[in-house]
């Protein structure tokens, strides 16, 4: 019989910068035996032009936000048991506020105060307690992988960046699939508590050898996989079955990935590792029971809903199945007089997977780093409700994360009535790279929050970007252009065009009557570099003044000179003109906002045909 391999890491587990820097966080899937790698959350770099806002995917501009700005300390209630590293970590940032066994009245009471929740799986995060935090709560950390107990949908639409701790209890919870695989197989619970009664029954408690069976892992990601090595390793043959497993992580174990239907009926035990979601709820049920080999042997560590319990009790009863070991339940803790608990060929214990004091320790750090690391506006790699960016690609896109909300602030101020956009938005990137290379999904999260704040009390952030501009009705579509050159510099342009706009500056018109701005990134600085059909290059820092004038000489001058009078700092101007003495376009860049007079006396040069202000 195949030995187990020693485990090739010690916990505490690895974390990313031990890995390749390069290594993307979709190839962490493929892991070693037994490594358990935990990623911390992504720190986007500083660059000395960008403001800080623009780096923040949570609503800076929340009172709470401007609080830990400020230095003052947000509020983290830690509604469940966790291990006093991640406590301690949490204390260094956050006041924390251990409120452990609150009723769902209670926490809808609290959370109004607080700016992170904290929970395990005995919490439930509905859409009261998003509604009842009025907007504070910005992160749920769900300690631990399953997140069938946080509203994600109500997390989203109120912008609440949800993270998890995906990879430290996965061994813990494959360690526990193989405790109780052996001990059902072996009735140890049952003849434990029959010896303690005073009671010596060999024969009552013969078990059956695992040695040449056939063991089915349903659900092959993390932790199926570890299982799937350990029971190899026990002398099982192994075989799997997910829809969503790549054939070579399967192979790579030595694990033959099967059709629901054969797995499930070649199979003399069966262990469950998929999460529960629509598609799994009550997946094992009447029918599926009915295709099982007659005597099967089912292991539920994933979650007590992937099972019809009453189905499971009458498959017992008539020795369909022949014995279970559960460590999950649909409602927890099951009722005191459960049948499935109660049932004699089952052996129970209450949602341990996860509770080493190892895995607790490497849970409580995870999740407290995701929590800090997304209250500080860092987006959190183990992001549920929001695309996972590598870091690499974050860091990179920088520059263009900011440029693509001005254009989208810019864009809207320039249609007219403040009403916004009804139509299409399209986003035009022009870029050298293959598109496979190029992740726009943040970029197009800035758009539409360039986009929508600036007429809206909504705060968007890449959580709720495609959630809020579906709610009004805003078609973003996103082209991009391939141009020849270096793929080095990942994009050269982002174009806005609004179809069907009246404009307030006719001027940012293009000749096919949309209004569209162009900008660039230049040595690192976003830059307005088109509006309408006319180049301008004015830094997209501050506010911007737009002038169509009748080119002639003296013109900056007399602009310049009404803005100095009311002691408004000019940035950057630049004058774009179709040729000389013609039309141009003056875009002045302002590090403060002129009074209404002061730009009244700009409109008022009378070879200015019209001119608009732009908060960016
Ligand atoms: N009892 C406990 O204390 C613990 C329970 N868990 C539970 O174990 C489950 C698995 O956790 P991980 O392996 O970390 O998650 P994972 O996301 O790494 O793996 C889940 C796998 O299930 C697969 N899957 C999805 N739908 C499926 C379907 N219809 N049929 C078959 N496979 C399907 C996915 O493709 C994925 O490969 C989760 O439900 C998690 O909540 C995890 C840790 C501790
Ligand atoms: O991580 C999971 O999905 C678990 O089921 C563990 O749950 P727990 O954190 O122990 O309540």
């Amino acid at each position: 019989m195949a030995l187990l391999p020693p485990p090739t890491h010690s916990l505490p587990p690895l974390t990313l910068t031990s890995l390749n820097p390069t290594t993307s966080l979709s190839s962490l899937s493929f892991l070693p035996p037994f490594a358990s790698i935990s990623l911390p959350s992504v720190r986007l770099p500083s660059h000395h032009h960008l403001s800080n806002r623009s780096l923040r995917f949570l609503p800076s501009a929340s009172s709470s936000f401007a609080a830990v700005a400020a230095g003052a300390k947000p509020t983290v209630i830690v509604a469940e048991k966790l291990g006093e590293a991640g406590l301690a970590l949490l204390r260094e940032f956050a006041n924390v506020d251990c409120a452990y066994d609150l009723s769902p009245e209670e926490l809808c009471a609290k959370i109004s105060l607080c700016d992170a929740l904290i929970v395990r799986s005995g919490t439930k995060v509905t859409r009261d307690v998003f509604e009842a935090s009025k907007g504070r709560l910005k992160v749920v950390g769900r300690a631990g992988v399953g997140i069938d107990n946080v509203d994600l949908l109500a997390a989203t639409e109120s912008g609440c960046l949800v993270v998890n701790a995906p990879t430290a209890n996965t061994i813990a919870a494959a360690e526990h699939a193989i405790a109780l695989l052996t001990a059902m197989s072996r009735n140890v619970a049952a003849a434990d508590a029959s010896l303690k009664a005073g009671k010596w029954q060999r024969n009552k408690y013969v078990g059956v050898s695992l040695v040449g069976k056939t063991l089915a892992v349903m659900g092959f990601g993390k932790v199926g996989s570890e299982v799937a090595r350990r029971a190899k390793g026990l002398g099982l043959h192994v075989v799997a079955h997910d829809p969503y497993a790549p054939v070579d992580r399967a192979r790579a174990v030595g694990v033959e990935l099967l059709p629901f239907d054969d797995a499930i009926s070649t199979a003399d035990f069966i262990s469950l590792h998929m999460p529960l979601t629509p598609t799994t709820n009550k997946l094992f049920n009447e029918e599926t029971f009915a295709k099982v080999k007659k005597g099967v042997r089912i292991v539920n560590v994933a979650r007590g809903g992937v099972i019809d319990e009453e189905a499971l009790v009458r498959a017992l009863d008539d020795g369909t199945v022949a014995q279970a070991a559960l460590d999950v339940f649909t409602e927890e803790p099951p009722p005191r007089d459960s049948r499935l608990v109660q049932h004699e060929n089952v052996t129970v214990t209450p949602h341990l997977g996860a509770s080493t004091m190892e895995a607790q320790e490497g849970v409580a750090i995870e999740i407290a780093q995701a929590v800090i690391g997304a209250l500080k506006g860092e987006l959190a790699a183990t992001a549920v409700n929001a695309p996972m960016v590598p870091s690499e690609v974050l860091s990179e896109l920088s520059p263009y994360v900011t440029l693509a909300e001005k254009l989208g602030r810019l864009a809207v101020q320039l249609v007219s009535g403040g009403s916004g956009i009804k139509g299409v938005v399209k986003v035009v990137y022009t870029s050298s790279r293959d598109p496979d290379d190029l992740d726009t999904r943040l970029l197009r999260a800035m758009v539409i929050k360039g986009i929508v704040e600036p007429i809206s009390s909504v705060f968007v952030n890449i959580v709720n970007a495609d959630y809020v501009s579906k709610q009004r009705g805003l078609r973003l579509s996103e082209e991009r252009i391939f141009l020849d050159g270096s793929p080095e510099i990942p994009l050269h342009s982002i174009q806005i065009h609004l179809a069907n706009v009246e404009a307030r500056f006719a001027s940012a018109l293009s000749d096919a009557g949309d209004i569209r701005v162009e900008g660039r990134v230049k040595d690192g600085i976003p830059r307005l570099t088109m509006v309408g059909s006319l180049s301008v290059d004015v830094s997209l820092e501050g506010n911007v003044i737009l002038c169509r004038q009748v080119d002639q000489p003296g013109m900056i001058g007399r602009v310049g000179s009404i803005l100095g009078g009311k002691n408004v700092n000019v940035s950057f101007m630049s004058v774009a003109r179709n040729a000389p003495r013609k039309q141009a376009i003056m875009a002045i860049g302002v590090d403060e906002e002129p009074e209404k007079e002061t730009l009244q006396m700009i409109g008022e040069i009378p070879a200015i045909e019209e001119f608009v202000f732009l908060k960016l």
